[in-house]
């Protein structure tokens, strides 16, 4: 604390400050407010110098870190050359203050990792493993300190899970850093009271702004963060910045955690529209028996192009700085959110081929319908994970407990209704034109002893099929063939 005092920073650390650090389960740190705050009062103000920080000019890591190294890798190697230098690193009491250690899905045990379910979130969280494996042995000794692997795993953990960015000038993001006290602030984003498509309120008490030497009005020469309340905090309640409106993957397989009832919550349906579209042709093949090959090969590709030059013409309005490898993968996927909200490739792509092929234009709502119900078919049942994460035996938390009964619920009458409505049938026609794949046996997640990783993934992949579930109840509704929605 007199460390931070000595850098300049105000609003931390005396008796009369109204934040302080708390320290909860498992040596989970957050902060708390040890005072009544009210809307609108700045709280705490950080000398930018505090920063660790990381941008393209970086000099000292251009010159150290191998080129084409990402953000995450250079800045993990120039937190682990001052944690080098011992007391003699002007951030030394910030890292001696860092977690030893950051359980994120990368350390999760093989059978637990299985259970995730979701394909995409496999596959992101083996790049994010690939990626120290490969950075390691390309970084010189002296650019990480001289670190182990062990240690340059845990300085990439830290930087994934506490690194902030700010805005750039090009609308990307400008500089990245590492910042004390602010990095011990947890997430609160928005939250949804029951299903994820229900309207959210907004959880974070806090937020920061980079303010400018000239005006923040205080007398130092320097750029600061200064953290000011969103709303009024009552004393002893704990204070939530927003991390972001992002869906769970990022909080997941970066921060080790699963927000509840986040509604910018997704999953991705296709890897791109060329999956899409191929998927489509082999559930849908051509009402015209007699057509071609080449005639059917050009419809596709007419609507592919379509769909293609739409995709470009977005892309072209983002700034460069963000268009990285991983951001344009990322971008060709087709996901689905909360609150019915399709990607619109998707519906444009399956709508044009119905108009070319003269299907009705309810079509594309049929196909979206139908890829969900696929996806949840090649899963585990949503009301088997419903029933692990209702069990007290499992969960005992009791407000959890309380909800995921009311979910569970919810799901048994929603599902009971689908089965119960027209749709079923003629999606289980549809779905049987497909030969059923072989899948690999995984023993269920039932059968594994239950912990705090494997609720966590459990928690994970149950908002994913809730909102495939949700997506199939709100197409259902939107096609209008079943007069009630499910029972609450
Ligand atoms: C920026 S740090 C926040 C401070 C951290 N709790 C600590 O003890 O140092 C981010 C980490 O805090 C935890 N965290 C943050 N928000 C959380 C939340 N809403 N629920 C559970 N864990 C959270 C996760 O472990 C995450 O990786």
């Amino acid at each position: 604390m007199s460390w931070l005092e000595a850098q300049g920073v105000t609003g931390f650390g005396r008796s009369s400050d109204k934040l302080s650090i708390f320290e909860a389960d498992a040596g989970q740190r957050g902060i708390i407010a040890i005072q009544d705050i009210a809307e609108g009062e700045q709280l705490v103000r950080l000398p930018l110098r505090l920063a660790l920080t990381d941008h393209p000019r970086d000099e000292e890591s251009n010159r150290l870190v191998y080129e084409g190294a990402p953000w995450s890798v250079r800045l993990a190697a120039k937190l682990l050359r001052e944690a080098s230098k011992g007391e003699d690193s002007a951030w030394f009491p910030f890292i001696q203050a860092l977690p030893t250690s950051i359980n994120t899905p990368l350390d999760y045990e093989w059978e637990v990792l299985q259970q995730v379910e979701d394909p995409y979130m496999g596959q992101a969280l083996d790049s994010a493993g690939w990626l120290t494996q490969d950075a390691y042995p390309r970084l010189d000794p002296h650019a990480i300190g001289n670190a182990s692997r062990e240690e340059f795993e845990w300085a990439h953990q830290v930087v994934l899970s506490r690194t902030f960015g700010s805005a750039g000038e090009d609308g990307g993001v400008g500089v990245r850093f590492l910042m004390p006290i602010l990095d011990m602030l947890n997430h609160g984003g928005d939250q949804t009271p029951l299903l994820l498509s229900d309207p959210p309120m907004a959880m974070d008490d806090v937020r920061w702004n980079l303010v400018a030497p000239d005006s923040s009005g205080s007398e130092q020469d320097n750029w600061e963060i200064v953290l000011t309340a969103n709303k009024a905090v009552q004393a002893n309640d704990e204070v939530l910045l927003s991390y972001g409106e992002r869906g769970n993957d990022e909080f997941f397989g970066g921060y080790g955690f699963v927000p509840p009832r986040n509604p910018h919550e997704e999953m991705v349906l296709f890897g791109d529209t060329v999956e899409a579209l191929e998927w489509h042709h082999h559930y849908y093949p051509p009402p015209n028996a007699e057509e071609s090959h080449s005639e059917t090969s050009a419809k596709y590709e007419t609507v592919l192009e379509t769909v293609q030059d739409q995709e470009e013409a977005e892309l072209k309005k983002l700034p460069a700085s963000i268009k990285s490898e991983g951001f344009l993968q990322d971008r060709k996927r087709i996901r689905i959110g909360a609150a019915d909200n399709l990607d619109g490739r998707l519906h444009a792509a399956y709508e044009g081929l119905a108009r070319i092929e003269g299907r009705g234009m309810d079509h594309a709502f049929w196909a979206i319908m139908l890829r969900c119900l696929e996806l949840l078919q090649e899963r585990s049942p949503i009301l088997t994970d419903l029933s692990m994460l209702a069990d007290p035996a499992r969960n005992p938390e009791p407000h959890e407990q309380a909800y995921w009964s009311t979910i569970l619920q919810y799901y048994t009458n929603a599902i009971r209704w689908f089965d119960s409505s027209p749709f079923k049938a003629e999606q289980d026609e549809v779905l049987a034109r497909r030969p059923q794949v072989e899948r690999p046996e995984i023993l269920g997640a039932e059968a594994l002893p239950w912990s705090s990783q494997l609720s966590l993934v459990i928690t994970f992949r149950t908002y994913k099929k809730m909102i495939a579930w949700d997506t199939v109840i709100a197409l259902a509704a939107e096609l209008n063939q079943v007069p009630l929605a499910p029972p609450r």
